[in-house]
């Protein structure tokens, strides 16, 4: 930059050259010598002029631009600009400060300050200025401005004292600036809120980084977890969990957060104090701006009491509260599930209705109370006297529900007995002996009925006809039903005397081998004769005496008997044959059997290779992976084991090739129909085709003609049984014509 006295050289230098460029001829008349000299002096100063005015015009038009900017940038500042005289009239505000407080500008020029403000802040305006007219330092306020439209907007005001020089008190001016703070103060009460809202929570809040280490911790975190702010900051959130839950569940909970940005559920947890309590948690994962996790939130509340309520409640629904026992409700959800079951195994149900005889006396002479204990007492009787599958409920007074599951007519006969005979065993209750008797009706799925109500209504038509029968007695719905459970009745209580008075009697059928006629076994039959009951087939008696149980006794005594007769016709010297004894399914599944059976020939000293087990299609497949354990121990005895009924039930051929059996029984409904049915011989060439593939002997029951015979030779079956050959007889009568036998066998084979 030049300074004055060098531009002003310059623009001399300028104007000398113009003048030296512009020709003499236009130049005014001067006189050669000081009139020329002069000439051009002026003409250099005209120039010169000319000059300066432009640089003035040009500093001019620079200071006005300069205003212009500066006036911009007063108005359209982003904070309002006020003066104000020192009585606090605005003497000049900028655009933004007339638009702030919502007027035109004319229209607040001369008009004081004051008049703007809210009358809640005029006191503190007043007391403000004043302070900054006293003090020249810059003071600070915030007040609610007054705009004429009705609204308000809160404001900060910076003010500055401006003393002019030369001037009194009474020529100072105020500069303030006002900046509109209600965005801010919106966001200081949210803020506020938030905060409140964190620490008033009754639920506890706890605020990790992105590695789970707790940052921040509410109120109600303290109080539920017993941990204080201070022992739970900088402590991984870790430190809440109990060994409820295993490493799994946590490992699934924090995937799901991090994957779906938010978990909620039940979280077992651990106090300070180290109980146990169970929170329902919602964990929420926050992202940063780079989408990755910056913290976790987790909002938990302790829902121990909750889940007891509920617990509490679901009870009172499902349960009566005297007795504990299922309520109609929960009774009807069970049976419904107990009869789809029913429905799909086809297979039996018993409902079973029961009211106390005259319990109403009970609480008329001894009182409620009583009558309250004696029904608690009657209850946990009849739980004891139940399978865990069965549902005992209590409709309420003194009727019960009683639901059997795979119980048919023949099993509820049992089950009722055995509930009267229970109630004639007396309760003591308090100072008295007390005998009550129930009243027992009885439907049975499906025959009486396929859904809960009917067979409800069905049992309660029995109960009464019971009541009306005398009561301390059962009756079924229909009366087929009640008269052959009075048979049932009848058999089984002549069942138990039926060993010790020796009605039972072993008959022995021969089985013979085809490929030369040898006799090689006989099955051992059982018959029973009773003094009244006459012959009683076993078709009839063995169900019973499976379901009483009895079966067991009846069962070690067959195997005994069959075994010492087979001994003692070897030590007779007759050739030795194989005795094939048929097992019960009840026999079969006591796991004591195969023990029992060893022990009986160790006793009776019979080698193994001469008995035989024939087990039922339907009890091997019932439970193969169990019947393949126990066939395996009897087999490793040396014992044979053959499947009987073969063909009539469902076998599975993988099973069956696991079983490991020595032979496969025909079913004689299959060899009665040889000659009329071509559907039975292609069955029975089928079995001989799979036993063959599977390395299994065949033999064939209930054969009674030489044609059945001849047809089973020619297919390769090993051996047969039949009436043809020779009906059952008993023990003397087998053994007379043991020789005979054989001899006209072999006549009438060859
Ligand atoms: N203690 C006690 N009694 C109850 C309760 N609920 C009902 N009862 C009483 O049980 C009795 C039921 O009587 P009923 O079954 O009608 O008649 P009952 O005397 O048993 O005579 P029968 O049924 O005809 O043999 C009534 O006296 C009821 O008041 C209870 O929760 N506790």
């Amino acid at each position: 930059m030049k300074d004055k006295s060098g531009m002003a050289e310059v623009q001399r230098l300028e104007a000398e050259s113009e003048l030296a460029r512009t020709p003499l001829t236009s130049l005014p008349e001067f006189s050669h010598s000081s009139p020329d000299e002069m000439l051009h002096e002026l003409r250099v100063h005209q120039i010169e002029l000319e000059m300066q005015n432009e640089e003035l015009r040009r500093a001019q038009i620079s200071l006005e631009e300069s205003r212009d900017r500066y006036l911009d940038l007063y108005d359209f500042a982003p904070v309002g600009y006020f003066t104000l005289t020192s009585e606090g009239q605005i003497t000049e505000v900028n655009l933004t400060g007339a638009s702030l407080f919502g007027i035109e500008r004319s229209k607040l020029l001369q008009r004081r300050f004051a008049r703007f403000v809210t009358i809640e802040d005029k006191d503190r305006w007043h007391r403000y200025f004043i302070g900054v007219l006293r003090n020249k330092e810059q003071r600070q306020c915030e007040l609610t401005v007054q705009r004429p439209d009705g609204s308000a907007i809160e404001v900060q005001l910076d003010s500055l004292r401006i003393d002019i020089a030369g001037g009194d008190e009474r020529t100072r001016v105020v500069r303030v600036t006002v900046t509109d703070i209600h965005i801010r103060k919106q966001a200081e009460v949210k803020l506020h809120l938030i905060a409140k809202v964190f620490e008033q929570s009754g639920e506890a809040i706890m605020v990790t980084d992105a590695d789970r280490t707790t940052i921040m911790v509410n109120q109600a975190f303290t109080t539920i977890s017993g941990y204080s702010e201070a022992e739970t900051i900088g402590q991984n959130q870790t430190m809440l969990q109990t060994d409820h839950h295993g490493a799994d569940f946590y490992q699934k909970v924090w995937a799901t957060v991090d994957l779906e940005g938010h978990w909620q559920g039940e979280m077992s947890c651990r106090r300070r104090d180290g109980h146990e309590y169970m929170g329902w948690f919602l964990i929420s994962r926050v992202l940063n701006a780079d989408s990755n996790p910056s913290n976790y939130i987790m909002i938990f509340s302790d829902i121990t009491e909750h889940k007891e309520a509920q617990a509490h409640i679901q009870r009172l629904a499902h349960f009566d509260p005297l007795t504990g026992l299922p309520n109609r409700s929960l009774l009807k959800n069970r049976i419904l599930h107990d009869l789809a079951i029913a429905q799909r195994n086809q297979s039996a149900l018993t409902l079973m209705f029961l009211d106390l005889d005259h319990f109403k006396n009970v609480n008329d002479s001894l009182g409620h109370q009583v009558g309250d204990q004696l029904l608690i007492a009657w209850a946990k009787r009849l739980i004891n006297a139940v399978r865990g599958q069965d549902t005992i409920s209590r409709l309420g007074g003194d009727e019960f529900i009683l639901v059997f599951p795979e119980t048919d007519a023949i099993g509820a006969a049992h089950l009722v007995e055995k509930l009267l005979e229970l109630s004639q065993q007396p309760y003591q209750i308090e100072q008295y002996e007390l005998v009550v008797t129930p009243s027992i009706g009885i439907a049975v799925f499906p025959g009486d009925g396929t859904d809960f109500e009917t067979l409800c209504r069905c049992a309660d038509v029995a109960m009464y006809r019971a009541k009306q029968a005398g009561r301390n007695g059962f009756r079924f719905f229909t009366s087929e039903m009640q008269a052959s459970s009075a048979r049932v009745m009848i058999v089984e209580n002549a069942l138990r005397h039926a060993l010790e008075r020796d009605q039972f009697q072993l008959y022995f059928q021969p089985q013979v081998r085809l490929s030369d006629s040898q006799l090689v076994g006989a099955e051992v039959l059982l018959r029973w004769e009773h003094p009244e009951l006459g012959h009683v087939d076993p078709a009839d008696f063995i169900p019973i005496a499976e379901d009483s149980g009895q079966i067991l006794q009846i069962g070690e005594w067959v195997l005994r008997q069959a075994v010492r007769q087979c001994k003692a016709w070897i030590d007779k010297g007759l050739a030795p044959i194989l005795i094939a004894v048929n097992l019960s399914a009840v026999q079969f599944r006591d796991p004591r059997f195969p023990e029992l059976v060893m022990q009986v020939l160790r006793e009776e000293q019979l080698p193994p290779q001469y008995l035989e087990l024939e087990l039922t299609e339907g009890v091997a497949m019932d439970n193969p992976l169990e019947a393949i354990i126990i066939i395996n121990r009897l087999l490793a005895h040396g014992i044979s084991m053959s499947i009987d009924d073969f063909g009539t039930g469902y076998s599975s051929l993988s099973y069956l090739r696991r079983f490991d059996i020595n032979k496969l029984k025909i079913d004689q409904s299959f060899v009665c129909e040889i000659g009329a049915s071509s559907e039975n011989r292609a069955i029975i060439n089928a079995i001989l085709g799979v036993a063959k593939s599977l390395g299994l002997k065949t033999i064939a029951e209930g054969v009674e003609s030489e044609e059945q015979m001849t047809f089973l030779r020619e297919k390769g079956c090993d051996e047969v049984q039949g009436f043809f050959i020779g009906k059952p007889l008993p023990a003397e009568q087998f053994e007379e014509n043991f020789e005979r036998q054989v001899l006209s066998l072999n006549t009438r084979l060859k």
